[in-house]
C-alpha cells in the first residue's frame, strides 16, 4: 500500500458561479486496485475526478492525501476523455513529462522508445502525434501518463469514442498497470468496462455518492433504487 493513501474526502463541494456542481462528498479510498466512478450523464463524474486530482477548486470541505500537496501532485497522472497531443512527434510527446521533470533528453528518449514499443507505436515514433488515429492518440496519452510511474492514475472516460480493439488495448494496459500496483481511479459509461476493470465502484447521482461498494456487490445487488434503475438502463432522475 502506498503512503499517499488513504485518500480522505470530507464535505467536499465544487461550485461554479454560485451553483453546486457536486457535493458534499464524503469518501475514503484505500491504496489498491481500480475504483470506477459511474453514474448518469451530468451526475458529476468528471468533476469528482478533477476534484480528487486537484484541478477543480474546492468550494468547501477537504481532499486529503497522506503526503504534502506537492508530493501528491507529483505522484498523480490524469488521462482525459479526448487526448491532448503536443504538436510534436510521438517520441517527443512520450518524452515530454520526463524532460519537464528534469531528466536528460537521452534518458527521456530511451524511456519514450520503450513505451512506444510497448503500445505498438514504434513504427510511428517519428510521426507527428496529431496525425495518429483517435485510438492511437489515446494509447499515446495513456503511455505519456504512465511514463512518470505515477502512484495514482486518473482517467476520465478513456475509451469513450474508441472502437472495440482500441478499447481492449487500453483496458489491457490498465490491467497490466493495476497488476503492477498502480492505483487506478477512472470514470466510464461502459458497464462492461466497469465490470472488467473495477475492484470497487463509486456510483454518483445528482452530484452525490449514492453508493460506494465492491464491484461484485454493486453489479450483483445494487443497494439503491437509483443504481438499480441505472443498471437496468432506465432513466435516472
Ligand atoms: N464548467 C462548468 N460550468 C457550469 N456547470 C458545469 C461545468 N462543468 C460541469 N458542470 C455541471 O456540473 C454537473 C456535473 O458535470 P460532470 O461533467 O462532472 O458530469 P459527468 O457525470 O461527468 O457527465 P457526463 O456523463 O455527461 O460526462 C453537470 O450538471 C454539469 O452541467
Amino acid at each position: 500500500m502506498s503512503s499517499m493513501f488513504p485518500l480522505i474526502v470530507s464535505g467536499a463541494e465544487a461550485r461554479r458561479r454560485g451553483n453546486r456542481l457536486i457535493g458534499p462528498i464524503d469518501l475514503q479510498l484505500e491504496g489498491k486496485g481500480a475504483t470506477v466512478v459511474v453514474g448518469p450523464n451530468g451526475s458529476g463524474k468528471t468533476t469528482l475526478l478533477n476534484l480528487l486530482h486537484g484541478t477543480v477548486r474546492l468550494a468547501r470541505g477537504h481532499v486529503q492525501w497522506q503526503v504534502n500537496t506537492e508530493d501528491a501532485r507529483r505522484m498523480q497522472s490524469f488521462v482525459f476523455q479526448r487526448p491532448v497531443m503536443l504538436r510534436r512527434s510521438v517520441i517527443d510527446n512520450l518524452a515530454y513529462p520526463l524532460v519537464i521533470r528534469g531528466q536528460s533528453a537521452r534518458t527521456a528518449r530511451e524511456a519514450a522508445a520503450s513505451w512506444a514499443e510497448r503500445i505498438g507505436l514504434s513504427a510511428m515514433k517519428d510521426r507527428s502525434a496529431t496525425s495518429l488515429s483517435g485510438g492511437e492518440q489515446q494509447k499515446l496519452a495513456l503511455a505519456r501518463a504512465l511514463i512518470t510511474e505515477p502512484v495514482v492514475l486518473f482517467l476520465d472516460e478513456p475509451s469513450a469514442s474508441l472502437d472495440g480493439r482500441a478499447t481492449r488495448d487500453i483496458e489491457n494496459l490498465l490491467l497490466e498497470q493495476k497488476a503492477a500496483g498502480t492505483r487506478i481511479i477512472m470514470s466510464t459509461h461502459d458497464m462492461g468496462q466497469a465490470k472488467r476493470l473495477a475492484d470497487d465502484v463509486v456510483f454518483l447521482c445528482n452530484g452525490h455518492v449514492a453508493e460506494k461498494t465492491s464491484a461484485a456487490e454493486f453489479f450483483a445487488q445494487p443497494a439503491t433504487l437509483q443504481a438499480q434503475a441505472f443498471l437496468n438502463g432506465d432513466i435516472v432522475e
